[in-house]
This record gives C-alpha cells, structure tokens and sequence, in this order.
C-alpha cells in the first residue's frame, strides 16, 4: 500500500462543497491535491484551493482545481498539508520541500488544519530531520555564523549546487539539531532573531492528523 496516497486520498474526503482549502506542498499533499481534482471532474465537487508554493499551484492548474491567493479569500476553511515530523504531543517540524513561509501564513488563516503524514514521520521529540529556517539573503552568512556559534550546526540548503532560493526570494538553513528539547523556546528565540523570516516549527497549529500506516490509517482529531 502506498501510506502517502492513502492519507492524501482520506484527507480529500474532509473537503465539502462549497469550501476554500488550503492545498499544502510536497509528496504526499500532492495526492490530496490529485484527489481533490478528480472530486472536482467526477463528482462536482466545488471548491477554491489556495496553493501554498508555485509546485503546488501549478499542480492545482494543470487537475483544474479552480486557484485564489490567500489575499483573494475572505477565510480558508481548510488546509490540507504534510509534515516532516510530529512528535506525540502533536507539534510539528515542516519545510522540507522549502514551503514553510506560504505553508505557515496559510495555516494561521484557516479555520482547521489536517497533517497527512505516513508513519515514518512520528517522534518522540522533534529534530532529528534538519529545521528548516528561512531567511533574508541579506546578512545570511551573519546569521549562518551565529546560528554555528550557538552550536546549531547550519548548513544552507542547497539545490544543484546553488542555494536553494525559495517561493518569496529568500535562502534556507538548516539547523542540524539532532534533538530539540523545548520547541517553543527555541521558535520563540528564531522568530526574536533579526533576518530570520520563519522558522519550520509549526506548533499548538494542527487540530487532525491522518497517519498512514500498513495496518490501515488512523485519524486523530480534536487536538485543538
Ligand atoms: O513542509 C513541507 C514542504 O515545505 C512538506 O509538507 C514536508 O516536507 C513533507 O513532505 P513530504 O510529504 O514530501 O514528505
């Protein structure tokens, strides 16, 4: 059984006519985004998505899911995303796919937020997978040179040799943490830290999460 399309596909069943949904990025949310699409052609299904990264929009566009931006919408009912991990208290760590920014501001605009995610992605504590932080290209060495000082170990992400740029024009490090111990002190700390633009701590965010696992998925709701 693929677990990312089995989530993605029980996680497009939360979507009612008439919604404005979040589409998030990345491999698994691109099944959600699939199955929307064929909701939409077969069944009718009318619906607005506000992608959340020029993938995921161009995927949208290209299945006939009809697109606004988050400025366009009064309020996003639902958004539909990945994550990378989720430990057992329910807080996040997402940004692999270099989304975060678009990901964040969409999800603090909507009324619920689901995480579809196979099972290799829950934890006990956040940080093993790298935490993705966005920022300005301006001063970013600074910025690499003290998050090395504080002991981070950052590495600029990279694609193709290049830096990877992101959707609104900024770099990425990678903070290569290992284990992270309080989350919200650290967020509150980058999101306190000149030149950063977000970090991919998504915490006290998520209300579903739809764990795709070989003995069948299973839902979580009413976490917030
Ligand atoms: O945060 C993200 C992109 O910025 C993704 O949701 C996250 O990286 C998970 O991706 P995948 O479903 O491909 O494992």
């Amino acid at each position: 059984m693929n677990l990312k399309e089995d989530v993605g596909i029980k996680a497009a069943n939360y979507v009612k006519d008439g919604m404005t949904v979040g589409l998030g990025t990345g491999s698994t949310a691109y099944y959600m985004i699939k199955e929307i699409g064929r909701k939409i052609k077969e069944e009718k299904l009318n619906v607005v998505g506000v992608p959340t990264s020029t993938v995921s929009k161009q995927q949208a566009i290209d299945i006939g899911i009809p697109i606004k931006s988050i400025d366009e919408v009064k309020k996003v009912d639902l958004i539909i995303d990945g994550a990378d991990e989720i430990s057992t208290d329910y807080q996040g760590m997402k940004g692999g796919g270099a989304a975060l920014l678009f990901e964040k501001i969409v999800a603090t605009y909507t009324d619920q937020v689901i995480w579809i995610v196979d099972e290799s992605k829950m934890v006990d504590k956040l940080g093993e997978f790298p935490l993705p932080v966005e920022v300005i290209p301006y001063g970013q060495h600074q910025l690499f040179h003290l998050f090395a000082q504080k002991g981070y170990h950052p590495s600029f992400r990279m694609e193709n040799d290049q830096m990877k740029i992101t959707d609104s024009g900024h770099s990425i490090i990678d903070l290569n943490l290992t284990q992270i111990d309080n989350p919200e002190k650290l967020a509150k700390e980058l999101d306190e830290t000149v030149g950063v633009v977000e970090h991919g701590l998504f915490l006290n965010m998520v209300n579903t999460v739809i764990i795709g696992k070989q003995s069948g998925a299973q839902t979580i709701s009413n976490i917030r």
